[in-house]
């Protein structure tokens, strides 16, 4: 199962993707938004970068205007690897160095063409683990380290 989400900026996208996970016979957890009104991108992150952070989904996806907010957003969740990705290049080194759990794209730079592909690459590619996975280990430990701050 896939989460995704998105505010206004990225709906179209986000429901572009949408439909073609499903054509991939990929479940999908839409959580919004649903209607070309104005919404706060944050609010939208936190529904789906939460879920990945809890375990409830192994990946999300998430659309805003540029991605710029989303991936800040994201970014913030433990255990959570937001990659704001622009080509498909990106893409697959989202999967293959960074073992990226949720990718996020934007909807006013990225046509539903190429961004599809790009989810395509991102979901087929393999993380590469060795030199890879330690530096993620590194990344797991900032978390631990940072969170005990007051
Ligand atoms: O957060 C963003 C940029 O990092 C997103 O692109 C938003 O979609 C954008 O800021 C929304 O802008 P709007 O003028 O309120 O439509």
């Amino acid at each position: 199962m896939i989460v995704i989400g998105s505010d206004h900026g990225g709906l179209e996208l986000k429901n572009a993707i949408a439909d073609y996970l499903r054509e991939r016979d990929i479940e999908v957890l839409d959580l919004g938004t649903t209607n070309g009104n104005s919404v706060d991108y944050p609010d939208f992150g936190e529904k789906v970068a939460g879920m990945v952070s809890s375990g409830e989904a192994e990946k999300g996806i998430l659309v805003c205007g540029t991605g710029i907010g989303m991936s800040i957003v994201a970014n913030k969740f433990p255990g959570v690897r937001a990659a704001l990705v622009t080509d498909e290049f990106m893409a697959q080194m989202a999967k293959e160095h960074n073992n990226a759990n949720v990718l996020v794209m934007g909807g006013r730079v990225l046509s539903a063409d190429r961004a599809t592909v790009m989810v395509g690459i991102w979901l087929d590619a393999k993380f590469e683990a060795g030199r890879h996975q330690r530096r993620l280990d590194k990344i797991a430990e900032l978390e631990k380290k940072l969170g005990c701050r007051e």
